[in-house]
């Protein structure tokens, strides 16, 4: 990484200041390297900053003149050098810089909230000049292992600035960086085991011991006090016995709450859970193993079972998942079978100091297992023994809009090759390009199969119901005959049910019967839905996509008759037609707009879960791995709204989705039952969904994919220009494929410039093109630069490497 031989080089600085996103350029010794943290003048101060990379010409618009030097290397290669290297590879691939990428793996203000510490090495004795370094060499003496922080030696001497560099200089002291401790962390009292045994225990403090032994150990003093009922003096007592230590330990900001969870215990494996497990056990080192387990097989089991032992010889684990929605769940298994302690969460919800304080943990922290989103791929974890990507196939792990357009699943594939530990991803619906790279004689995935439910439960029977008979029979409501006889039998029964309903909302859409036209977003190129505010009780058309918000018109804005009619339902119509038709059932509606509070997800399914005779009308949310057992009914109002979207996935997202719902029914000790609502009863999809053969679905649309030259067969690049005028927009756009058409490597096609599928979103254009390459095919050879230059101001260019959406 460094760069002796150069004669002349500067180094690009990303500045740690909020808000600066591209890097300063500063004249660099041959000392420094990528990764340095350093000290650089900015204005007429010195800040902390990170070389993201060393150049040895300068772009054109400086003038050397004018560049300034870097001040001093505070700590060199403050990142481990494989954790570099996989912000260089996913920067590299992405096509991005890597600013944009310490942007997402880093959390906002790491160097600013972090201290910068000196020490003495040991075994070494300087000749000093000044009084200030002869004043601070034996102070530093005092404490050779941590030294002090810059601040605190400032201040006992009046020189002490010009003291430390001297003393850097003299080489016998260092410099380095340390995360400063935030100052919200707070302290709490928990409770260890020491001891378990001892000669002369009451029973009672006994039996207070083996409880604390059984959950794990180490708890909160006052959640174990709660559950146990023991008090503080009978603790105290168990203290001076040294049975017990009772010591101030840090809370996360970002941890757990201190919910009485009990412990729960290791289940006994299925035959196909116990061969999972010991394939995953003996996995070599960057593996990638595809655990296909049918829904409610016993998958988290699994997973909680292969990281135990982990955990015992103190290494690390990545769980990642693609929803907050479905952490909650997760993460109280997790909680319940590791200790909370053990436990730390990372994900985009948490504020900036909660991520600072989850980073530091995971720095400087143990054996730990964190649970995350998509960016906790870049968890700084210590030896880390596994990673796991749930529900791999859910698009959410893929970020789209804002570069790097990366995908989890592939940084995590780097990051168990650059770590040596394996990936284990997990799905009943994996991905196509997943299972494909299962299959054939240089199968690069190693494939493992829970093929059944646990306990001989099976997987509950899908019926199809054709809601063109329904109308020919007369019945015009959105339930058919068979669903509203279902939902009477579940109220009968006081058992629990789900409806599936693919949009929110009310309506899909709103339009006039005089002349035909739906009422648009005026800054995107879609339909309003209607909405039904409860608060305000009032009607209200909103934009799905910018969130542009207006009241219902009186009259048509196009030919002003007052015709206008609702179309399409969502999940706030079907929610009011099963409290109009079933007044007795308790209906919850579990989609983006109830849950938007924090921990808005859990509540909702707890009140649910909570209920006896209940009913969840949801959206994709409820796709995302949630467990309740007392469910016995899944409805799908429409499949129709899924089965027809415009993207070349669109049978296997649909039928991912559907099986994903279906799989929600009879996970319990009841068996389930499916009932799928459909215009079109014979589409593919729902062949497959009824025999349950998702492979064989696969295999099917493998064959498409490879006709049709789509991925896995071929590799996609999409550059997508974004601006408020659409004529410069598609300027740009052409300017773009002129430049590429010549430089074309063979095998690789070119298809457009054309308005993207949705041509106009806030406001701005969106004109596209879409690159297909033989997947050998790297994208190096793309312009980049040039490209960009194709773009006037006012016109983005975003390049999504294997894009999902278009
Ligand atoms: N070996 C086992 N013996 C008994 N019960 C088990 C066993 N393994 C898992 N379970 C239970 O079965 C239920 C379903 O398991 P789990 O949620 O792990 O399935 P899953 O495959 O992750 O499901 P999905 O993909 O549908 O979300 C859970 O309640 C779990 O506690
Ligand atoms: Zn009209
Ligand atoms: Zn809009």
């Amino acid at each position: 990484m460094r760069h002796p031989g150069l004669p002349q080089a500067w180094a690009e600085v990303l500045v740690d200041c909020p808000g600066l996103e591209t890097p300063y350029t500063y004249e660099a010794s041959p000392a420094i390297a990528v990764g340095d943290v350093v000290l650089v003048p900015f204005g007429d101060r010195l800040v902390g900053g990170l070389v993201v990379r060393i150049v040895s010409e300068l772009a054109a618009e400086l003038d050397a003149t004018r560049i300034r030097p870097i001040h001093e290397v505070v700590a060199q290669s403050f990142f481990q050098p494989h954790y570099w290297a996989l912000l260089e590879q996913t920067a590299s691939y992405y096509q991005v810089s890597l600013t944009q990428v310490l942007r997402v793996a880093l959390p906002p203000g790491l160097l600013r909230r972090s201290q910068r510490r000196i020490r003495a090495r040991s075994g070494t004795q300087p000749i000093l000049r000044s009084g200030a370094a002869q004043r601070l060499w034996p102070l530093l003496q005092k404490n050779l292992e941590t030294g002090y922080s810059w601040r605190y030696l400032c201040q006992q001497h009046p020189q002490a600035s010009q003291g430390l560099r001297e003393l850097l200089q003299t080489g016998c002291v260092e410099s380095y960086i340390c995360l400063g401790k935030s100052t919200q962390a707070k302290q709490q009292l928990a409770i260890t085991l020491v001891q378990p045994r001892s000669p002369h225990l009451t029973d009672r403090q006994a039996a207070v011991l083996a409880q604390l032994q059984q959950l794990g150990g180490e708890v909160w003093l006052q959640s174990f006090q709660e559950q146990t009922g023991a008090s503080r003096g009978l603790l105290d007592r168990l203290s001076v016995l040294g049975c017990v230590a009772i010591t101030p330990k840090e809370r996360l900001r970002s941890g757990l709450q201190t919910t009485d969870l009990s412990a729960d215990q290791p289940r006994q494996l299925t035959p196909a859970q116990a061969a999972a497990l010991a394939q995953i056990q003996q996995a070599g080192a960057g593996e990638t193993l595809l655990l296909h387990g049918v829904t409610g097989s016993g998958k988290t089991e699994v997973y909680l079972q292969a990281i135990a032992p982990l955990l015992d010889q103190q290494r690390s684990v990545l769980v990642l998942v693609p929803e907050i929605g479905l952490t909650p769940q997760l993460t109280e298994r997790f909680q319940q079978r590791f200790g909370g302690d053990r436990l730390c969460l990372y994900h985009s919800g948490l504020s900036d100091g909660e991520r600072y304080d989850a980073w530091r943990q995971m720095l400087l922290g143990g054996a730990r297992v964190v649970i995350g989103t998509r960016s906790a791929v870049f968890a700084p974890l210590p030896n880390l023994g596994l990673i796991i990507l749930d529900e791999e196939h859910d698009s959410s792990f893929k970020q789209e809009q804002t570069p790097p357009c990366y995908h989890a699943r592939q940084v995590a594939h780097w990051r168990s090759q650059w770590e040596g530990c394996p990936l284990l991803l997990g799905s009943a619906t994996p991905d196509l390009e997943t299972w494909a790279a299962t299959q054939g004689a240089e199968a690069q995935t190693r494939y493992l199969a829970l093929p059944d439910r646990v306990e001989a439960r099976t997987l509950p029977p899908v019926e199809i119901v054709d809601l063109r008979q329904e109308l020919a029979n007369g019945n015009r409501s959105i339930f058919s005959t068979k669903l509203q006889q279902a939902l009477v039998d579940l109220q009968a029964r006081g058992e629990q049910g789900i409806l599936f309903i693919h949009r929110r909302g009310h309506s899909t859409f709103v339009s006039c019967r005089a002349c035909g036209t739906p009422i648009g977003c005026p800054h995107c190129d879609v339909s309003l839905s209607y909405h039904l505010d409860q608060v305000l009780n009032q009607s209200l058309l909103r934009c799905h996509y910018c969130n542009y918000t207006q009241a219902q018109p009186q009259r048509c804005p196009a030919c002003d008759s007052p015709y206008l009619k609702n179309f399409g339902s969502g999940s706030q119509r079907v929610e009011a037609e099963v409290k109009r038709l079933f007044p007795e059932l308790a209906v919850y509606r579990y989609d983006s707009d109830t849950t938007r509070q924090k921990g808005g997800h859990q509540k909702v399914l707890d009140q649910f879960r909570s209920q006896p005779a209940s009913l969840l009308v949801g959206t994709q949310m409820l796709t995302k791995g949630i467990d309740l057992p007392e469910v016995t009914l899944v409805g799908v109002v429409a499949a129709d709204g899924l089965l027809h979207m415009p993207d070349f996935r669109a049978s296997e997202r649909s039928l991912q989705t559907l099986i994903q719902v279906a799989g929600r029914a009879g996970r319990g000790d009841r068996p389930g039952r499916v009932i799928v609502q459909t215009y079109c009863p014979d589409h593919p999809v729902l062949t497959h969904l009824l025999d349950h053969n998702y492979a064989q679905f696969l295999g099917e649309e493998l064959q498409e994919r490879q006709a049709h030259g789509y991925p896995p067969a071929q590799r996609l690049l999409l550059l997508s220009c974004r601006g408020l005028e659409e004529a410069v927009v598609m300027t740009a756009a052409e300017a773009i494929a002129d430049r590429l058409h010549p430089i074309l490597p063979a095998g690789v096609e070119l298809l457009g410039p054309a308005p993207a599928n949705i041509a106009r979103i806030a406001r701005r254009h969106r004109w596209q093109l879409l690159l297909k390459a033989p997947p050998e095919t790297d994208w190096q050879w793309l312009p980049l630069t040039d490209l960009r230059v194709c773009c006037p101001k006012g016109v983005n260019l975003l390049i999504d490497v294997d894009p999902l959406s278009f």
